[in-house]
């Protein structure tokens, strides 16, 4: 490990990961460990250059008051706390950035090291030292953290990597051929394509309710999964996209690591594969800025969240083949026009909705009964509440005149205007 590291650990506060974040914005690593980390444990970690007690609001819990171990005081390693009035250590204001520049820097000696070429080449060791001569599994779907996983995962071990990319038919225009163009063609990954899209159809074919859509397109993919890894020899672990706000539980009591549940997890029992997860201690920039690093293109490092049913939840109701391809159309019109308007980065997240309802219009002088898209634009920062943005009318014009025009078997644009509360981002 390259990187000098400053441990928080969290005595009860909710603002871990905000600490974690400006330490490491200072250009020193840093990562969050329980309160009752043990010496031995404390000291098995690489490079720990300082302590910082983090204390809060959570700091009693059923009435008795946390504390770490009297011991981690006499390590040789400075501490320092926050909020913490039984520390017997010097204390730090909340929020005071200069008292933790020179914590960070002059009483604890770290060099500002953390970058991405150090994390890659650290990870690019561990991944080799982990692994072996074995290989490794990755389910990508092209989205930004899989695919940082497999431009790492490649660097570090080339063709011990098989890639499986799924197809569900619910992926938005251009997405798989990107997949394939990026990793096999330009990259030479190992990658098994796999065109589930009819099979996924089926399975939704009539299929209403929200819940049950999402329940079958989750299966459905555990399914399709597993059957390309039984097809494999020699697959002795699975790489996944886990990152760091994955594995911290924030605002609990303490910041315990938790067992990830992320990913590809619903694997039937005697499919054990060991886990490579060299993305769990990134926040989601720091993953982007390692896919940047790693030379991945912009579109993919930086490309808006996408649920995963995909489109799925886009085409209202029970999904048609008709309606499926007009929400990708209107989508990739969508994109293209707030990319050339300059709103790709800016806009957090846009997207279009087809509805299962159609409505009466006029094309070439004679009645439609044809289907209305619905233009979705929405900021938000902690995807708990949400605003829209509002759009210039003369792109929403140019936006209109493409889909009525463009898009088969639609007649109709609307944008929603709804704020989160009382709609969510997603209308399914
Ligand atoms: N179509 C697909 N093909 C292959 N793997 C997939 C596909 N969809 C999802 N996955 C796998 O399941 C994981 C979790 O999917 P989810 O939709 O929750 O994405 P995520 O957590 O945003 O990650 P990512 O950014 O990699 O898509 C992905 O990281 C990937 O490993």
């Amino acid at each position: 490990m390259r990187q000098d590291c400053i441990a928080i650990l969290d005595l009860g506060s909710e603002n871990n990961s905000a600490l974690a974040r400006e330490i490491r914005g200072l250009g020193v690593y840093s990562e969050i460990y329980p309160h009752d980390i043990t010496v031995q444990e404390l000291r098995a970690l690489p490079n720990i250059k300082g302590i910082l007690l983090n204390g809060g609001e959570n700091r009693v819990v059923d009435g008795v008051e946390i504390d770490i171990a009297g011991e981690l005081y006499g390590l040789g390693i400075p501490v320092i706390a926050i909020d913490h009035p039984k520390a017997a250590c010097d204390t730090m204001a909340w929020g005071d950035a200069a008292a933790l520049k020179k914590f960070v820097f002059e009483t604890c000696g770290c060099e500002p090291n953390w970058n991405m070429k150090n994390f890659i080449a650290d990870q690019i060791d561990l991944i080799r030292q982990q692994v072996g001569d074995k290989k490794v599994l990755l389910a990508l779907s092209g989205g930004v953290d899989s695919s940082v996983v497999a431009a790492l995962l490649l660097k570090a071990i080339g063709d011990q990597l098989v890639c499986v990319h799924v197809n569900h038919g619910l992926l938005r225009k251009g997405e798989p051929e990107q997949v394939v163009e990026v990793f096999q063609k330009q990259l030479g990954a190992t990658l098994i394509y796999v065109d589930a899209a009819d099979r996924f159809l089926d399975k939704l074919k009539d299929v209403a309710d929200p819940e049950k859509k999402r329940k079958i397109i989750g299966a459905e993919f555990i399914r399709v999964f597993e059957e390309e890894a039984r097809k494999l020899d020699g697959i002795d672990f699975l790489a996944q996209g886990t990152i760091y706000p994955d594995i911290v539980e924030s605002g609990t009591k303490t910041a315990k690591i938790v067992k990830s549940h992320h990913n590809v997890g619903g694997l039937p029992e005697d499919l054990q594969f060991a886990l490579v997860e060299p993305l769990k201690y990134l926040f989601k920039d720091e993953v982007r800025a390692c896919g940047v690093e790693l030379g991945l293109p912009a579109d993919m490092v930086y490309r808006q969240p996408f649920p995963g049913p995909g489109l799925g939840v886009r085409c209202l109701g029970a999904i048609t083949r008709e309606r499926l391809e007009a929400v990708r159309e209107s989508d990739a019109i969508l994109r293209e026009e707030f990319a050339k308007a300059g709103l790709q980065g800016k806009v957090w997240q846009y997207f279009t909705i087809v509805p299962d309802i159609k409505s009466v219009g006029v094309r070439d002088h004679a009645r439609s009964f044809e289907y209305p898209v619905i233009i979705r634009a929405v900021n938000t920062i902690d995807a708990m509440t949400a605003t829209i943005e509002h759009l210039d009318w003369a792109l929403i014009d140019r936006i209109t005149d493409r889909i009525i025009h463009e898009v088969p078997g639609v007649n109709r644009v609307c944008y929603d205007v709804t704020p989160k509360p009382t709609g969510t981002i997603e209308w399914e």
